[in-house]
């Protein structure tokens, strides 16, 4: 974890929510799990769904960030309106060892977009289980790519050895904090970004 998140200040904290999807298995549970209790678990349970909730400073603000773990997506699955009234941002996961995975954060975005009618969403992706390095199937650049293609910020992380995971959290709050920013002041804290 950087510093910036763990200096103190007195404020207030500010309520942001996070939905975080993706295919099944590319580790979203095993990412929150790790960020919110600093566990790994080698067992695969699918996600109906659920939430978490961490409290954290970031660039001298307390954050109280509530996590919503969805269950995998596929492209099928009808996208749940209320993850676009009632969040701030999302956390696309794909993860390294899968192009399928990768092709459907595509999908999911254009469903979001589709959904709330506008042609930019605060997201951040992230591509898991980079300690799999000799079965990766998206490569670094690919995922720069289209991160820079959508305009939004990107890492790669592995929940299993606990890479990068706090730092794909602390993007989303910049990322959040970039579209609330241009609310006028007397809207911020609403969901009125998406
Ligand atoms: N090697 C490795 N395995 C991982 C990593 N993250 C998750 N896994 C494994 O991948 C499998 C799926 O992880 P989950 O966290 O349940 O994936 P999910 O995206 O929440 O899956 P759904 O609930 O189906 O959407 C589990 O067996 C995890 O242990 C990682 O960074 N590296």
């Amino acid at each position: 974890m950087s510093s910036s998140l763990t200096s103190s200040t007195s404020d207030a904290p500010k309520i942001r929510r996070v939905a975080l999807m993706g295919s099944r298995a590319v580790g979203k549970s095993s990412m929150v799990v790790r960020y919110v209790h600093d566990v790994f678990n080698d067992s695969y349970f699918p996600t109906i769904e659920e939430t978490f909730t961490k409290q954290l400073t970031f660039h001298g603000q307390v954050y109280e960030v509530e996590i919503i773990d969805t269950a995998g997506q596929d492209e099928f699955s009808i996208f749940n309106g209320r993850h676009a009234l009632d969040v701030h941002g999302y956390v696309l996961v794909y993860s390294v060892t899968s192009k399928q995975s990768f092709d459907m954060v595509t999908i999911i975005r254009d469903k979001i977009l589709n959904f709330t009618g506008t042609d930019w969403a605060p997201i951040v992706l992230v591509g898991n289980k980079t300690d799999l390095q000799g079965q990766r199937q998206v490569s670094r650049e690919e995922g720069d790519e289209l991160a820079s293609k959508w305009k939004c910020l990107s890492c790669e992380t592995s929940a299993k050895k606990n890479s990068n995971i706090g730092r794909a959290f602390e993007l989303m709050l910049a990322e959040m904090e970039k579209s609330t920013d241009a609310v006028p002041e007397d809207k911020k804290g609403e969901c009125l970004i998406l």
